[in-house]
C-alpha cells in the first residue's frame, strides 16, 4: 500500500505517509458518521420493546442526550485531526514538489529546455502543482477512505445478515467497474483538453512577447483570428471532456443506489417469510440509505484522481530526465579547448555538426564563420557544455568537459550572446550577474571598459534605474553593452562571443572591439562572427559549411585561396558599396 501510493502518486515519504494517515481519518469520520444511525437503532429498539415485552421501561432521555454528546465531540475530533492532516501535509508536500521541481529544472541540460517550451513549464511548475494540490487535499484521501469505510460496514452487514449483506454490497463491483472502464476515455478526453488549452496559452503568450510584430506586420486580425480558433478548440475539447465524465460517473452514481432498492426487495421478502427480524430489516434500511452517501459524493473525484495522472507524468519525466553532472573539483592544465570529431545533432538523424575537429587555443582569438545555420552557435554551445555532443570529444586544459560538472565548468566561461537577457531589476544588479561579489566600484568599472557609462548617466536614477522586463527600456545597442558590462566583470580565461557586437552601430562597435581587445588578452576567446572586419585579426579563423569545416586559417592564409571565406569577404565588401 505504501509504496503503490508513493509511486503512483510521486509522493515524498513523509508525503505518502500523511496520505495514509489522512485516508485512515476519513474513512473514520465516514464511520462516525454512522454513530447517529447506531443511536437512532438504539432508541426504536429501546421504544419499541414497551410494546412487545410489558415489563420494560420506557428508554433514558439523559443516556441519549448524552450519547448525542459524545457522538458530536468524537465527529469533531476526528474532523479536527483529518483537517489538519490532510490539509497541512499537502500544503506542505506541493511546497516541496514545487521547490523540488525547480532544484531539477535548475539542473537540466539546454537539450531538455530545446524540447519544451516555456508556457509549458510554467504550466507544471503552477497549474499541475495546483491542480496535485487539489486532488491530494480534496479528493483522494477522501475517495480511499470512502472505500474503506464502506466495505468495514458491509462486511459488518454480511456477518448480520448476507442475503440482505449482498442486496448492499453487489452495487459496488458494477459501479466501480462502469468508472474504471471509462479511465481510459476519461484520461484520453482529459489529456487533449489541457492540449488544446495550452496550445491556446501559448499563442496568448507569443501574442504579448511579439504584439511590436504583430502590430508592424498589420497580421492582428489573422492573429486574432488563429487565437479564436485555439480558443474554440480548448472549449469544446473541456465540454466534451466534461461531459463524457459527467455521463460515467451519475451512471454509476444512480448504480450505486440501486443498492437501496435492492435492500428493500430482498428485505421485505425476508420479513414476510420471517426470516428477519424488524429491527434488522431496520437497520439494513437505515444504513444502506446513508452508507453510499460518501462514496456517492467522492465518485464524482474520481475524474479528478484519474486526471492526476497526466500532471504525474509530466513532473515525473521533469524528475526522471538526465542531468548533466561529473566532478566539481578538477585540475586544469591550460585553457585551450579541443574539439575531436564532434558530431551533435539537436533532433535524432539531422546532424547540425559533422566530424568537427580543432583547437581554439589560450591566447588566441579563434573565429567561427559560415553561412547562417551552418553551426557557428552551436560549436560555442557545445563548447561551454550547454548541450553533450552525439560523437566525439571536447576537451579543456586536457580534460574531457563531459565528465565535468556543468556549473563548475561555467566558472571558467564568459559568454555573450546574440540574445542579451535581462532581469527587471537596476542596471547595477545587471551587470553585478557577471560576478555576485563585485563592489558597486568593480560594476561601474566594468561598465566604462564597456562603454556603458555615458547612457548609464543619461538615465532618471542612474545605475539604480530599473530597466524593465528583459531589459525593454533599452535599445539593442545598450542592452548588448550591458551584456558585456557582465563579461568585463566575469573576467574569466575563456570568452565566447556570439555576435556579441551585432546591435551595435559602426561607431560603438569599434569602440567595443577596442574593449573587448582588452577583455580578450592571454585568454581562450572563440568568436562567432557575421561581420568580416571583426575578425580580420583573429589567430584562427574557422570557416563552416553545414555543419563541417572546410576552411581554417588566418585571414591572410584564407584570402590566398579560392574558397567560401574569400567569397564572404568579397560579398560583404560589395554589400558595404550599396546604397539605398
Ligand atoms: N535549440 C535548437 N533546436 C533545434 N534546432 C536548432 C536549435 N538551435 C539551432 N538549431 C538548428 O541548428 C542549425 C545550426 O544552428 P546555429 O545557431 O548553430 O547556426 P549559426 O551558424 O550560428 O546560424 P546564424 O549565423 O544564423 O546564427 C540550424 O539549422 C538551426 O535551425
Amino acid at each position: 500500500m505504501y509504496n503503490y501510493l508513493k509511486n503512483k502518486f510521486a509522493l515524498s515519504n513523509i508525503g505518502t505517509k500523511s496520505l495514509i494517515k489522512g485516508i485512515f481519518l476519513s474513512s473514520l469520520i465516514n464511520l462516525c458518521m454512522m454513530l447517529p444511525v447506531g443511536i437512532f437503532i438504539m432508541m426504536i429498539n429501546e421504544l419499541l420493546n414497551p410494546l412487545i415485552q410489558s415489563n420494560s421501561q420506557f428508554p433514558s432521555i439523559l443516556k441519549y442526550l448524552t450519547l448525542i454528546i459524545i457522538t458530536l465531540i468524537i465527529m469533531f475530533i476526528v474532523n479536527y485531526f483529518q483537517y489538519s492532516s490532510v490539509y497541512i501535509s499537502t500544503y506542505n508536500e506541493s511546497e516541496n514538489r514545487r521547490i523540488k521541481l525547480a532544484e531539477k529544472l535548475r539542473e537540466l541540460p539546454l537539450s531538455f529546455f530545446g524540447k519544451r517550451n516555456v508556457s509549458d513549464l510554467t504550466s507544471i511548475l503552477l497549474a499541475d502543482c495546483a491542480s496535485l494540490e487539489h486532488a491530494f487535499s480534496h479528493a483522494i484521501p477522501q475517495l480511499f477512505g470512502s472505500i474503506i469505510s464502506t466495505i468495514i460496514i458491509i462486511i459488518a452487514l454480511i456477518t448480520m445478515n448476507w442475503k440482505m449483506g449482498l442486496a448492499v454490497l453487489w452495487v459496488l463491483p458494477v459501479s466501480f467497474g462502469i468508472i474504471i472502464i471509462s479511465k481510459k476515455i476519461q484520461t484520453r478526453t482529459k489529456a487533449l483538453h489541457k492540449k488544446a488549452k495550452l496550445d491556446a496559452t501559448e499563442q496568448i503568450q507569443e501574442c504579448f512577447e511579439n504584439i511590436q510584430d504583430i502590430k508592424a506586420y498589420n497580421i492582428t486580425k489573422n492573429y486574432m483570428n488563429d487565437l479564436d480558433r485555439k480558443l474554440d478548440i480548448s472549449e469544446k475539447a473541456q465540454i466534451k471532456s466534461e461531459f463524457i465524465m459527467a455521463t460515467f460517473v451519475t451512471s454509476s452514481q444512480a448504480i450505486l443506489r440501486l443498492g437501496l432498492v435492492t435492500v428493500v426487495l430482498i428485505g421485505s421478502n425476508l420479513l414476510i417469510n420471517g426470516q428477519t427480524d424488524f429491527i434488522t430489516y431496520l437497520i439494513f434500511l437505515i444504513t444502506a440509505s446513508r452508507l453510499y452517501d460518501p462514496l456517492s459524493g467522492n465518485l464524482e473525484n474520481i475524474a479528478e484522481i484519474f486526471s492526476i495522472e497526466l500532471p504525474i507524468n509530466r513532473m515525473k519525466e521533469i524528475e526522471n530526465y538526465k542531468i548533466q553532472n561529473g566532478k566539481k573539483e578538477y585540475e586544469l592544465k591550460n585553457f585551450d579547448i579541443k574539439f575531436e570529431n564532434i558530431s551533435f545533432s539537436y533532433k535524432k538523424d539531422e546532424p547540425v555538426l559533422k566530424n568537427i575537429n580543432f583547437t581554439a587555443k589560450q591566447g588566441e582569438v579563434t573565429a567561427l564563420i559560415g553561412p547562417s545555420g551552418c553551426g557557428k552557435s552551436t560549436i560555442a554551445k557545445l563548447a561551454a557544455r550547454f548541450w553533450d555532443p552525439d560523437d566525439g570529444k571536447i576537451f579543456l586544459g586536457e580534460n574531457d568537459i563531459n565528465k565535468i560538472d556543468p556549473e563548475s565548468l561555467l566558472k571558467n566561461y564568459t559568454i555573450v550572446f546574440q540574445d542579451v537577457t535581462l532581469f527587471n531589476d537596476s542596471i547595477l544588479e545587471n551587470i553585478r550577474i557577471g560576478n555576485r561579489n563585485a563592489s558597486d566600484q568593480e560594476v561601474k568599472k566594468a561598465a566604462k571598459l564597456a562603454m556603458c557609462d555615458d547612457f548609464i548617466n543619461k538615465l532618471p536614477d542612474k545605475y539604480n534605474t530599473i530597466i524593465g522586463e528583459n531589459g525593454s527600456s533599452l535599445s539593442g545597442g545598450e542592452r548588448q553593452r550591458i551584456s558585456i558590462a557582465r563579461a568585463f566583470l566575469k573576467n574569466s580565461p575563456i570568452v565566447l562571443l556570439d555576435e556579441a557586437t551585432a546591435s551595435l552601430d559602426v561607431e560603438n562597435e569599434t569602440q567595443i572591439q577596442k574593449a573587448i581587445s582588452k577583455l580578450i588578452q592571454n585568454k581562450t576567446v572563440i568568436v562567432v562572427a557575421h561581420r568580416m572586419r571583426t575578425i580580420e585579426n583573429a589567430d584562427k579563423i574557422i570557416v563552416l559549411d553545414d555543419g563541417h569545416i572546410i576552411q581554417e586559417g588566418n585571414s591572410k592564409e584564407l584570402l590566398n585561396k579560392n574558397g567560401l571565406f574569400k567569397h564572404m569577404l568579397e560579398l560583404q565588401n560589395q554589400s558595404m558599396e550599396w546604397s539605398l
